[in-house]
């Protein structure tokens, strides 16, 4: 009761911090639809009829990532924020941050990382604070948020500070996410995320067979490739049977607000990309932007 009690003045403060830094972000700039074109953008509608985006005339695009553990939910949020001109915020790298700063946090996280459990919620929302506070003083608009909201908390308290527009759901066969875990690595020199794992997984149970060639790094990354303390089978399988039970609810608290898009990852990045790009109506983005410049 005390924990609890103490969890929610703790909260509540770090709400206030992550809404008031939530406002000052989003106050006080000239929308720029010179790099990004948000004003123009709305996805199809195809797989959520009842997808309802806001106008986001004044401001950039606000998406959350969900998906398990190997989804590849970093790979596409970054091409995406590249396309788009907006931040891609893991907080699974703010935690890895914090991690390798050796501060105060850092033992602490390290335990629960290396375990696969989930960092507590007030943790999590001071890393993503100072994050976006620190975006606000560059003048970043927009986000992509990839791996938060985890627990159906962090996303009641994002929809009191701040409204999502769209919720991407990535999905991918659970026998395959814990291969691609397996198989990714690391530049431990430009930072740079690969993944050496040669897929190749016959149609199962009404699964499609699913083929993903290797993402490799060049040669000058390849004796520099590291794999992450948390990317042990064991861990993985834990993560996996977390995001099951604490994320898996996340999905159905968007999917009620009419925010989600599920999409079936049909295979590697060649043949995902541009479907998605489809299901987003971005499939003619650049082509629309050249256009209007
Ligand atoms: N929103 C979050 N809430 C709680 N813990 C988190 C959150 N985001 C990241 N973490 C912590 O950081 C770890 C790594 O996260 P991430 O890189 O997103 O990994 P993955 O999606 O591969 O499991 C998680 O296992 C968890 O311990």
């Amino acid at each position: 009761m005390a924990a609890l009690t103490r969890l929610s003045k703790s909260s509540f403060s770090s709400l206030s911090s992550l809404s008031r830094i939530s406002r000052s972000l989003y106050s006080g700039f000239a929308p720029d639809t010179s790099s990004h074109g948000a004003s123009s953008y709305s996805p199809r509608l195809g797989s959520t009829p009842n997808l309802a985006l806001k106008d986001t005339k004044d401001r950039s695009v606000q998406w959350v990532f969900l998906g398990s553990p190997g989804v590849g939910k970093g790979t596409y949020a970054s091409r995406l924020s590249n396309l788009l001109g907006v931040p891609h915020i893991a907080t699974g790298d703010l935690v890895r941050e914090e991690l390798a700063s050796s501060g105060p946090l850092s033992q602490e996280l390290s335990e629960i990382v290396n375990q696969g459990k989930l960092v507590s919620d007030e943790i999590i929302i001071n890393l993503l604070s100072k994050r976006l506070e620190a975006g606000g003083a560059k003048g970043e608009l927009g986000f992509i948020l990839d791996g938060f909201p985890r627990t159906i908390r962090q996303a009641e308290i994002l929809e009191g500070v701040t409204e999502i527009d769209l919720v991407l759901n990535l999905k991918l066969r659970e026998d395959v996410l814990l291969e691609k875990c397996l198989g990714r690595r690391t530049c431990s020199q430009c930072g740079g995320n690969f993944n050496v794992a040669s897929i190749n997984v016959k149609g199962a149970n009404g699964h499609p067979a699913i083929s993903m060639a290797p993402l490799l790094p060049p040669a000058h990354c390849m004796s520099k490739l590291v794999t992450r303390a948390d990317d042990t089978e064991e861990v993985i399988k834990h993560r996996i049977h977390v995001y099951n039970e604490k994320s898996r609810p996340v999905e159905e608290f968007y999917r009620s607000r009419g925010k989600l898009l599920e999409f079936d990852l049909p295979g590697g990045i060649p043949e995902s990309w541009p479907k998605l790009l489809e299901a987003l109506n971005l499939d003619d983005y650049k082509e629309k932007q050249s256009a209007a410049a």
